[in-house]
Order: structure tokens, then sequence, then C-alpha cells
């Protein structure tokens, strides 16, 4: 069921309320279920679930994992930087290898579990509850994402309704676990910024702005907001944007499309600009499950979503390629536009 609810309601400075889907997964009627979803990935690309069925205990436990690692002194905490050549481990301030920089430390994650034991030693004193914590929240989140892609194929009539989840669950699957930590800013530290939308914001920005490369994201966060939505401005014909935050809600999921979803759907289902604030008063913890295809898989638009009327959008590349592109690139450059077929150059 798609609920307006008052807590779903956002109010801008400019007094525009953005009401987010909100999507009740244990709904019966899976053929409306699967409209709603598909409704809510065109237009936002992002949307909120409720009774998605992950016990809480799975929740708490990798939480307080999370919550455990964060409190250690930086020097410990350094310990589980990473080796050359993989970004996996933890992380301060720098996002990528080009120079982006954010409000917060994180822990970059692998999602099989031999990757997630032998990471696991640098990380916690008790690796085998590490371990336990991280790989039963890494499935449960990785059934959520597989239903609701379940679901995506369902309500764009794509024949084969596993098309999306069979990469997800794929040995080889490239899907990462990122856990963001961001320490509330003190008000003397935090520089006034304008933003897009021209406003003084006195907030920093903990996670800037971009676009998740994967194919679908699972985000989940303490209570403590600071997540924004970049939506189109109704005032300027959709050509401007706003930032709307989003309500926290410990106990949900939030969902967001990545380019990856918005290529194979030749562009009909949107990925979403996100980024994250820091605030003055409280952390933050984040816990996104990226799921990704096999490096060797090609993302391509489905047959079904291409017609002469609407001619795929584009060029054929395989997951590994866009990956070695995000990384070459910055956090917020729009990487999908060098594979879109309309910019090419032909010599
Ligand atoms: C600046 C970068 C960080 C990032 C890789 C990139 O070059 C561009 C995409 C970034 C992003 C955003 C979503 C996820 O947090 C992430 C792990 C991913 O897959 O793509 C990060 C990358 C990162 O932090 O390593
Ligand atoms: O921490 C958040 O709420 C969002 C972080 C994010 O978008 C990311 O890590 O890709
Ligand atoms: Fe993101």
């Amino acid at each position: 069921m798609v609920v307006a609810s008052p807590n779903s309601m956002m109010r801008t400075k400019k007094t525009k309320a953005v009401g987010f889907p909100t999507i009740d997964l244990s709904m019966q009627d899976r053929s409306k279920l699967s409209k709603l979803i598909v409704k809510a990935c065109e237009k936002y690309g992002f949307f909120k679930v409720v009774n998605h069925g992950v016990p809480k205990e799975v929740i708490a436990r990798m939480e307080a994992e999370g919550n455990d690692f964060f409190a250690k002194p930086t020097s410990e905490k350094l310990h589980a930087c990473p080796a050359q050549a993989t970004p996996f481990g933890y992380g301060c301030k720098n996002i990528g290898r080009n120079g982006d920089k954010g409000e917060l430390e994180y822990l970059l994650l692998p999602t099989d579990p031999v990757s997630v034991s032998e990471r696991s030693k640098t990380i916690s004193n008790d690796q085998t509850k590490f371990s336990c914590a991280v790989n039963d929240y890494i499935e449960a989140a990785r059934e959520v994402a597989c239903e609701i892609l379940n679901l995506v194929a369902e309500g764009l009539w794509v024949p084969d309704k596993f098309v999306f989840s069979r990469l997800l669950r794929d040995v080889h699957c490239d899907s990462v676990l990122r856990i963001n930590h961001y320490p509330p800013m003190k008000e003397e530290n935090k520089p006034k910024v304008i933003d897009q939308n021209q406003r003084m914001n006195s907030n920093r920005i903990g996670f800037g702005e971009h676009t998740d490369p994967q194919i679908l994201t699972i985000l989940r966060s303490n209570d403590v907001g600071g997540l924004q939505i970049s939506v189109p401005d109704p005032d300027h014909d959709g050509t401007g944007l706003l930032w709307v935050p989003v309500p926290p809600d410990s106990n949900e999921f939030f969902v967001m499309v990545g380019d990856a979803l918005q290529v194979m759907t030749n562009g009909r289902l949107k990925s979403v600009r996100h980024r994250a604030m820091t605030n003055t008063v409280k952390p933050r913890m984040s816990m996104m499950y990226f799921g990704a295809p096999p490096l060797n898989s090609w993302i391509i638009p489905l047959p079904n979503m291409v017609s002469p009327q609407n001619p795929t959008r584009y060029i054929p590349f395989t997951w590994g390629e866009y990956k070695q592109a995000a990384y070459s690139l910055r956090l917020g450059d729009s990487r999908i536009d060098f594979f879109n077929t309309t910019n090419q150059t032909s010599n």
C-alpha cells in the first residue's frame, strides 16, 4: 500500500510537500504491489519499505558491531585500512580515489562469507561474532533486494522474473556492504554553505551527491536524519532540483535504484541522486547493501524495454567496465552519461 502518512510528508523551506512512497511488502495483491514499486522507481528511484520481514535481532546485531567498531580509538581502526588495490576496509573522510572528501568514517566490505571472515581479523576482536552479524545482515538485505527486484520484473512484464535477482544471487556477484558513521559536527567547525537551491545551509555535507552505480541499494540507518533525495522542482517546469530530507526510520529500509537498473530498464527506472548531511547533535550510522552483478555480466537494456519507438539508450558494457569508469571519476559525476548512445562520437 502506498501511504502518504504524515511522517512521510516532507516540507521544504519553500513550503513544498514531497511524499515519498512507502510500500508494504506484505501486501497480498502481488500485481498491485509490483505496479506500486515500478511507479515509485519511475518517479523517484526511491521508496521506503515496511513489513520487510527482516528480524529486528539481525539489524540490532549488525548495528552493535558497527557501534563497537567506530567507538574504537583511531589507531585501532586504522588497522582495518585497505590494502592497496582494494577499496575494502576502514576509511576516514576520503571517498574513492579521486580526491572526494566527506565528514564521515566508514567500513566497506565484500559480501561473500569467506572474504568477510578474512576482513574481520583486522576489524573485530571477536571475528566469529562480527562475521556472523555481517553475514546474517547481508543475507537478509539480499533477500529484500531480490524480492523487490522480482516484483520490479513482474511490474515491467519482463518474461523472466528472476532476471535481476539472479545477478545478486550469483556466487561471483560484486555486491558490497558499506557502514557509514557521521560524527556530529561542532557548530564552530561548520562553514556555512549555499546549497543548489541557493539557500544558506548550516548543515555540512557528510557524503556528497551521487547516484549509486549498482543495481539496487538497501539502506538502513539509526534514528538520526541526514539522507536527502534530489527531486525535480515543480515550480521550474521540472528543470530545477530540490533536496528533500528523508525522515529517518530505524525499523525500516529505504530502497534506491542504481545506475545498472536504470540501464537494464532502458532509462524507464531512474537511478536516484542523493547525499547525506551531518548534524550538530547525534552521530548518524547508516548501512547500505549495494546489490551488484558479477564483473563479467553485460549491462544491457532488456529486450522488452526496447522498441522502434523507444530505441536503446545505452551502449553495451560489462559491470566490470562500468565499475572501472566509476572509480576513474569523481563521486558526483554523471557516469551513466558516458554510456549514453547519444553521447558517442563516431570517428
Ligand atoms: C568517488 C567514488 C567513490 C565510489 C567510487 C567513486 O569513484 C564513484 C562512486 C562511489 C560509490 C558510491 C556508492 C557506494 O558508496 C560506493 C561504494 C560505490 O560503489 O560507488 C562508492 C565508491 C567508494 O566509496 O569506493
Ligand atoms: O549514509 C547515507 O545515508 C548515504 C550514504 C550513501 O549514499 C552511500 O554510501 O552511497
Ligand atoms: Fe549512495
